[in-house]
């Protein structure tokens, strides 16, 4: 079972976190993970996943222009069915990755995803809209990010395989 990790990164903290995630999605037997920034994308990966995670850095407490003007213009994959999740990165603790978070969750709801972050349905660590790192993330948020990875591809393995 194939599962994207689209992102966008200006300056690579967002691409190492989605390095991250795919590791961790990597660890579940059956998965293949690949990552690909919003302008060198896999076309036929991404068709074929049944699972896709969105990253983004936090701009100004959301998410960043390009990934959003990538949404609405350019993003033209049929969506609708897979496994959605999503993470962000952001310089300082309440910086707004929440609200990034949430608000790419809508993008992803309106194009008929099923979206899932573990919450706190599957114990600690907790996520509760998607995988958050300060930057590329300290050891114990890139372990987070890591267990969300596995957890959103085995969820995707439990519902589509
Ligand atoms: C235009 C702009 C706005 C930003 N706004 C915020 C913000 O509101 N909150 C925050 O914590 N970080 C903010 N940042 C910092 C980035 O979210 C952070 O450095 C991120 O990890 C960059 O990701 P990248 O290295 O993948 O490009 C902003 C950065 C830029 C360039």
């Amino acid at each position: 079972m194939k599962l994207a990790v689209l992102y966008h990164s200006e300056t690579g903290n967002t691409e190492r976190v989605a390095e991250i995630v795919a590791q961790g999605a990597n660890e579940v037997d059956n998965v293949e993970a690949k990552t690909m920034g919003i302008e060198e994308l896999d076309d036929e990966f991404v068709e074929e996943a049944e699972a896709v995670i969105f990253g983004t850095p936090t701009y100004l407490a959301n998410f960043s222009w390009q990934t959003k003007k990538w949404f609405d213009t350019e993003m033209d994959y049929d969506l609708s069915g897979k496994l959605g999740a999503v993470f962000a990165t952001e310089n300082y603790l309440g910086g707004g990755a929440d609200m990034a978070l949430l608000t790419m969750i809508g993008h992803m709801l309106v194009r008929g995803m099923v979206i899932y972050s573990g919450g706190a349905a599957e114990g600690k660590p907790y996520t509760h809209y998607g995988a958050v790192c300060i930057q590329d993330g300290d050891e114990d948020q890139q372990e987070r990010a890591e267990i969300f990875g596995e957890r959103v591809a085995s969820k995707a393995l439990e519902l589509f395989a």
